[in-house]
């Protein structure tokens, strides 16, 4: 039988009450329109009635066409002690002018008494004067009843009569939140299932995920009859969040086949997921089911070679299915089995047994022995195995740098600026630039300069820069490895140098992520690179700083 529940995104909403996290208009906006994009049902965008910023974005979203979502504001049942037309909240929800609002009221007896101090009879009328005013107004109203779970444990018949009055006030959907996320799975499911028994309204979830069962308790409660799933694309939300949609959507879609986005936007969970936290300024936890960095990386020997031989043995899904990409990670302790595939990429004639493989296999433990680590900058080691099969194209040539610290500085905010000199064909290009140290002044320069000459760089910035002391007793005279990853809003890539000198090894880790880009970008252009003769090809050992 064909199931289908409605997703229900509120990353701009309960999202935005993470620790953290401050949207822009402009990051709301780019949010609505990847949500709409992947197709979920519901994009809970905004409290018109808690800022200005959200009022300005309720303006703005007019401007854009939605294909798929509906837009929802949301707010508070009017206040106590006041009519709803008087109350500023609602006046302020209405003119969002959304087709859906969600409103909250309590569903807990002692948040009614003890928080919002009113009687348990006015709560239940703030309620349904509420939502019966919003449904004159026609909109769709969508009730989240706070604290249903904590609420109907305390007192179940005061849950229920306010699930009831909602009803009564003409609520399209009632939601049962978890408020505190402190409920267990069974529980929601056998709560959710009286519930869905009780009332023949559709019923929705909202779960928190404070006792990280935020997914397991959705799932759940749609177990017990939930046809309206409330979360957060990356899982962003008060405390420890909410429930985490990039995992439940290929839950319930891919592994309980619950219609949930169109099949065809599966593939793009991922890249979804890597734009959201891109915009938010929030590192994306590379262990996040489906969508995270290495929810589908093989470190151990024996893992690789099974996944090799049937790759079901260790992937419980295809990564493709949602976008993702299978990768295993290089190590010291990897055999050939490991970096093969990622020499096929490149060449895909070469074999286990070929030379050029033991060779490849004994550079990267060369490598790794100077100070290398290659499993998590596998974009440095695409480049050594191109540049060591002559499959590898110097996009530019670094003539110089020099990096001019100032200690005071004359301007607060920079205290380095760093000089380049970058030679393309017969070109050269030299820059300046100021940053607020030395390695930022010199990723800024070098970009610069290179992007004259090719414009796409012009979307990379770096994500991530970690710097490792590898022999710690040499102290000042220690040898450096710095690993950094970039992005290019699309694709996270990780490149690594190692220097005693942490300004050189930055540089060799920035050259690697740049020619990465170069080389990606060229692949797509041309569906595939050729490599002519008349190419050079650079020593790899000496790019990776050795001699
Ligand atoms: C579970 C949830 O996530 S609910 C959503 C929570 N989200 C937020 O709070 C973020 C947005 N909030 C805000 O910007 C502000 O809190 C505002 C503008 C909505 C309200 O600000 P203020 O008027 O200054 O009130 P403040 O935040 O200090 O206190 C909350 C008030 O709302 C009342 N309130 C809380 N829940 C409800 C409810 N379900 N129904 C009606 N009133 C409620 C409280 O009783 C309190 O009123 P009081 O001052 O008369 O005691
Ligand atoms: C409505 C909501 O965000 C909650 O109850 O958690």
């Amino acid at each position: 039988m064909f199931q289908m529940v409605k997703i229900f995104d509120s990353t701009l909403r309960d999202g935005a009450q993470a620790g953290g996290v401050s949207f822009s208009v402009e990051d709301k906006l780019k949010i609505v329109k990847a949500l709409d994009d992947l197709g979920v049902s519901y994009i809970e965008a905004g409290n018109p009635g808690s800022n200005f910023k959200d009022l300005e974005f309720f303006k703005r979203i007019k401007e854009i066409k939605l294909n798929y979502s509906k837009l929802t504001a949301f707010g508070s049942t009017r206040r106590k002690g006041i009519s709803v037309e008087e109350d500023e909240n609602i006046k302020s929800l209405l003119m969002a002018d959304t087709q859906a609002v969600a409103i909250f009221g309590k569903a807990w007896d002692f948040h009614v008494t003890e928080i919002i101090r009113t009687s348990l009879e006015e709560n239940l009328d703030m309620i349904k004067e509420t939502i019966a005013f919003l449904k004159r107004k026609e909109k769709e109203v969508i009730f989240d009843a706070e604290h249903f779970f904590d609420g109907y444990k305390s007192n179940p018949d005061y849950a229920f009569r306010v699930i009831k009055a909602a009803v009564d006030g003409g609520a399209d959907c009632i939601v049962l939140c978890d408020t505190n996320g402190g409920a267990f799975p069974n529980e929601v499911y056998e709560i959710t299932k009286k519930v869905a028994k009780t009332f023949s309204v559709e019923i929705g979830i909202h779960c928190h995920n404070d006792c990280g069962m935020a997914v397991a308790n959705s799932i759940m409660a749609v177990e017990g009859g939930a046809v309206h799933i409330q979360g957060t694309y990356i899982g962003l939300g008060e405390r420890c969040g909410n429930a985490n949609l990039s995992t439940l959507i290929p839950n319930l879609q891919i592994k309980k086949g619950i219609f949930c986005i169109p099949n065809e936007n599966l593939k793009n969970l991922t890249a979804t997921a890597r734009y959201i936290s891109e915009i938010t300024n929030v590192s994306l936890d590379t262990t996040a089911p489906y969508v995270g960095n290495t929810a589908f990386a093989h470190k151990g020997g024996m893992h690789i070679d099974g996944v090799n031989k049937a790759s079901h043995s260790f992937e419980h899904i295809s990564p493709e299915l949602v976008g993702n990409r299978r990768r295993f990670l290089m190590s010291e302790v990897s055999g050939k089995t490991t970096i093969l595939p990622m020499i096929q990429k490149i060449d895909s004639s070469l074999t286990k047994n070929s030379p050029k493989t033991q060779e490849i296999i004994d550079e990267l433990k060369r490598l790794e022995h100077f100070g290398y680590q290659f499993e998590g900058a596998e974009s440095s080691f695409e480049l050594i195995i191109r540049k060591h099969l002559g499959k590898y194209k110097p996009f530019f040539e670094l003539n110089y740098y020099k990096v001019i610290e100032e200690e005071p500085a004359n301007n607060k905010d920079y205290s380095s600026s760093a000089l380049i000199k970058v030679r393309v064909d017969e070109k050269e290009e030299m820059t300046a630039t100021e940053g607020n140290g030395p390695v930022n002044a010199l990723d800024k320069a070098l970009r610069k300069a290179l992007e004259v000459f090719y414009p796409s760089l012009k979307e990379v910035h770096l994500t991530d820069y970690k710097v490792r002391v590898l022999n710690a007793e040499e102290t000042t005279a220690a040898k450096v490895r710095v690993l950094i990853e970039s992005t290019d809003g699309k694709e996270l890539w990780s490149t690594v140098g190692v220097s005693t000198n942490i300004i050189e090894a930055s540089m060799i880790a920035l050259v690697d992520s740049i020619e990465y880009k170069l080389i990606k970008d060229l692949e797509k252009n041309e569906g595939g690179l050729s490599y002519g003769n008349d190419h050079d090809t650079k020593d790899f050992s000496s790019t990776c700083g050795i001699g």
